[in-house]
């Protein structure tokens, strides 16, 4: 079966995280991720992922690099994640779509919220990127 890429934001603001609590499907509500989406056929996976963040979160980013890793969703669905920041003059990001609370994570809280079992690991390898 064909892989179809999820694009997730490690979306940083000095030195924190943005996490996101997801407002469905049943099964993944109440449980945080890291913001983004599915891409779209015919669609680069950066672009997808400033689209997602436009829409889910109403802000201006701007997608950096790769974190290196590919982590297995729900099949056929692969998590990919790129580093992300907000450009000047963007607006804070409002949960507008799948979402109903944010935080922004210093280091040390990255593990006070529930995050989805599958994105442990890609939030493991981003926090060696926060870490002083
Ligand atoms: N965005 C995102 N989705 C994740 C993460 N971890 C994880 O298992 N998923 C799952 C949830 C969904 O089944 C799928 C992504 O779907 P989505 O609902 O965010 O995608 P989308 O905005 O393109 O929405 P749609 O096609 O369902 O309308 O991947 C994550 O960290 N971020």
């Amino acid at each position: 079966m064909t892989e179809r890429i999820v694009v997730g934001a490690a979306l940083l603001e000095a030195g924190r995280l943005l996490a996101a609590r997801r407002s469905a499907p049943a099964d993944l509500a109440g449980r945080w991720e890291l913001p983004g989406g599915k891409v779209e056929p015919g669609e680069k996976p950066e672009a997808a992922l400033a689209r997602e963040l436009r829409e889910e979160l109403g802000v201006d980013a701007e997608v950096m690099e790769r974190v290196p890793g590919v982590w297995p969703l729900r099949t056929p669905f692969v998590l990919h994640v790129w580093t992300a920041r907000l450009r000047p003059g963007s607006p804070a990001p409002h949960p507008l779509q799948d979402h109903d609370d944010l935080r922004w994570l210093e280091a040390g809280e990255l593990w006070d919220v529930d995050w989805l079992d599958q994105d442990v690991p890609a939030v493991r390898e981003v926090a060696r990127r926060l870490t002083p």
